[in-house]
């Protein structure tokens, strides 16, 4: 018999046979109705114009199911207006009304478009119960909508009742926010939920935006990245990760996401840039957004670029010495460089330094800080871990983020699972334990959170962790054997900015490996799959995203703008409902103007990945099990409370 004492609360809410009977009846139907939509996104690196979009689309989905509905009805270009109407209800709405001479015209065009709105709500609700539909509805309007939408009038006794709730809606001055309403509602119930698999933060303008969205979204899970991690580990504590995330905005000119965003004051860091560096080629900012900058600006951009890099290379090595299991030796570059000569000597060979900024380096002491330097750094902390705004975007990212997930069979996860070349699980030895595969995640993972929950140590283990996280060779976000960032700035010779992949990223592509992680992550290799992101998948070059016959599928196909002619597309998404998978390209995204302009769509192409022999009901996923626990919970309270 159940636990008694949480039968006893179970019966506090259901007090009678009848009421646990219809409870059954009820989550046993449940089971057996089709799977609801899975949507997968990755490595949106602040891109939140291009993933907005994505995410009112649903990948496509929309479309399919306005196109399935009127295709007979309405022409190319109608069908594209209503959907861009059903993405961007707000905008699209003024610009059509603008279009309209009378109000006649216009109150015909708003029965018409509600009448549309209606079948397609109806449509895409059509394998979702009733009350996950009033949920999804615009709390204003459900008795309204619902009025209309279950209207039966067969006998059409009610003809006039319909019209004349239409009629009273368009004169008291709330069809738009009905249309509004209606539009929002088709977009949640064409995704049922949202998988995020990492990065978020860092290159594009507008991460900050992305997470508001997420916050609130109705359905959603996140694999944290590289880069969000690099962001928890700042608010954390860690200054070299906080070195890092200004380090990164200030050559992606995003400081404004510091400043304006978080509202991180960064004078006392311009002070020290405007006394200790020039203007530097290899420090100036990439730019890839339209925004001009005037030549002051690139020059302050270009000064606190060099300075919190310096201050980055300095933190790294007392890490890097008191840390010896990270195995980080090599990576104490300060130290092999020669200041006199100007050149450094990495892996046994000699390099001549060009762009260097070394005007704050005692060579005696290269990683020692200036007091200034400690200064700004210490300043910096205290502020992004009292920042309102950036608690409640890292506390969610904690609250729905892990580093992978076991979702309806399918593993999900940002970079790797670190291998040795001959496919074993490869080890790192952490305060005296070995750890490899699913348990090394499992440390990597505890020691974020532990990390997280005590902001005020900055230079404990956890806290180390979370930077190792994000440049360590055992990373399994990471995922490659050293980060070239010095390399890259100071020297020429391309060979060394080369940064080598963990075998991992080889061994993907082989079904076998694939089923071996699979079933080290418990979970069952013949129907389950990888999702990963990470490494952006290079169309251009005729790379798959599908992988290992299907059992490796990679989605990060650039969002990001820095890297899309490297992949050649906009990015993938991956769509999974009750038929089976489908990985979708995008085209590049320009605006959401464009789209409101001409109605036309990034154009998106559908791959079948893999089709389900029989449809996919509730009863085979996550939430079908965690079902079924409370349908066996019920039986026992309906057997021992009221049968007995
Ligand atoms: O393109 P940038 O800004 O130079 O950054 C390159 C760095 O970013 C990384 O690729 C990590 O970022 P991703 O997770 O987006 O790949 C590092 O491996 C590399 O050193
Ligand atoms: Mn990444």
């Amino acid at each position: 018999m159940k636990n008694s004492k949480y039968l006893d609360l179970l019966a506090q809410k259901y007090d009678s046979e009848e009421k646990v009977a219809t409870e059954i009846i009820n989550l046993e139907a449940i089971l057996n109705l089709p799977k609801g939509t899975e949507h997968f996104v990755s490595d949106l690196h602040g891109e939140y114009q291009a993933f907005q979009h994505v995410l009112r689309n649903g990948s496509g989905n929309v479309k399919v199911k306005i196109r399935d509905l009127f295709k007979d009805e309405l022409q190319e270009d109608e069908l594209n207006e209503f959907a861009t109407l059903v993405y961007y209800p707000e905008e699209k709405l003024q610009l059509i009304k603008s279009h309209f001479s009378s109000k006649k015209e216009l109150r015909d065009w708003y029965i018409e478009v509600i009448e549309r709105l209606l079948k397609l709500v109806s449509y895409a609700s059509s394998k979702y119960t009733r009350s996950k539909l009033r949920k999804a509805l615009p709390k204003q309007f459900v008795y309204i909508i619902e009025e209309l939408l279950y209207k039966t009038d067969e006998f059409t006794n009610k003809k006039d009742y319909y019209a004349k709730m239409l009629e009273q809606i368009i004169s008291l001055g709330q069809v738009d926010k009905l249309i509004i309403g209606l539009a929002y509602t088709t977009q949640r119930l064409t995704v049922d939920h949202l998988h995020v698999v990492g990065d978020i933060y860092d290159r594009g303008p507008d991460p900050h935006k992305i997470m508001d969205t997420l916050i609130g979204y109705h359905s959603v899970d996140i694999q944290w990245g590289n880069h969000d991690v690099l962001w928890l580990g700042a608010y954390s504590g860690s200054k070299v990760c906080l070195a890092n995330i200004i380090r990164i905005c200030a050559r992606y000119n995003n400081l404004d996401i510091i400043e304006d965003v978080y509202g991180i004051n960064l004078r006392p860091l311009l002070n020290l840039a405007e006394q200790y560096y020039d203007d530097n080629p290899a420090f100036r900012p990439k730019r890839i957004s339209d925004e001009k900058l005037t030549e002051q600006e690139q020059l302050q951009i270009t000064k606190i670029h060099q300075a919190i890099s310096i201050i980055q290379f300095k933190l790294e090595s007392p890490i890097i010495k008191r840390r010896s299991c990270f195995d980080m030796t090599d990576r104490l570059l300060l130290e092999k460089v020669d200041y006199a000569k100007n050149e450094a000597t990495i892996h046994g060979k000699t390099y001549a330094l060009q762009n260097t900024c070394f005007a704050t380096i005692d060579p005696e002491q290269p990683d020692r800080l200036l007091d200034e330097e400690q200064q700004v750094i210490d300043k910096l902390l205290f502020s992004i871990q009292h920042s309102e705004k950036l608690a409640r975007h890292m506390k969610f990212l904690m609250k729905k983020g892990s580093l992978y997930l076991q979702y309806n069979g399918n593993l999900l996860i940002h970079g790797c699972i670190p291998l040795e070349e001959n496919g074993d699980m490869k080890k790192m030895d952490i305060e005296g334990e070995s750890y490899a595969g699913r348990e090394l995640l499992d440390v990597f993972e505890q020691y974020t959170r532990y990390a997280f929950a005590h902001p005020e140590e900055t230079d404990d283990f956890a806290t180390d962790m979370v930077w190792y996280q994000w440049t360590g060779e055992n990373s399994s976000l990471f995922g490659k054997r050293e980060m070239t960032t010095f390399e890259r700035y100071f020297i020429q010779d391309k060979e060394t900015h080369k940064e080598r992949k963990n075998p991992y990223y080889h061994l993907r592509e082989d079904e076998e490996m694939c089923r071996k992680m699979l079933a080290e992550f418990d979970l069952n290799p013949e129907h389950g799959r990888i999702i990963n992101g990470h490494t952006p998948v290079k169309e251009i070059d005729g790379e798959d995203p599908v992988k290992a016959n299907g059992k490796m599928i990679v989605i990060d196909g650039g969002f990001s703008k820095a890297y899309q002619s490297t992949t050649g597309i906009a990015g993938y998404t991956l769509l999974y409902n009750s038929y089976g998978m489908q990985l979708v390209a995008h085209q590049l995204f320009n605006s959401k103007e464009e789209v409101l302009q001409n109605g036309t769509d990034v154009l998106s192409i559908k791959r079948l990945v893999d089709e389900e022999l029989q449809r996919k009901k509730v009863r085979e996923t996550n939430i079908g099990e965690e079902l079924l626990q409370e349908i066996s919970s019920l039986n026992s309270l309906r057997k021992h409370r009221y049968m007995e």
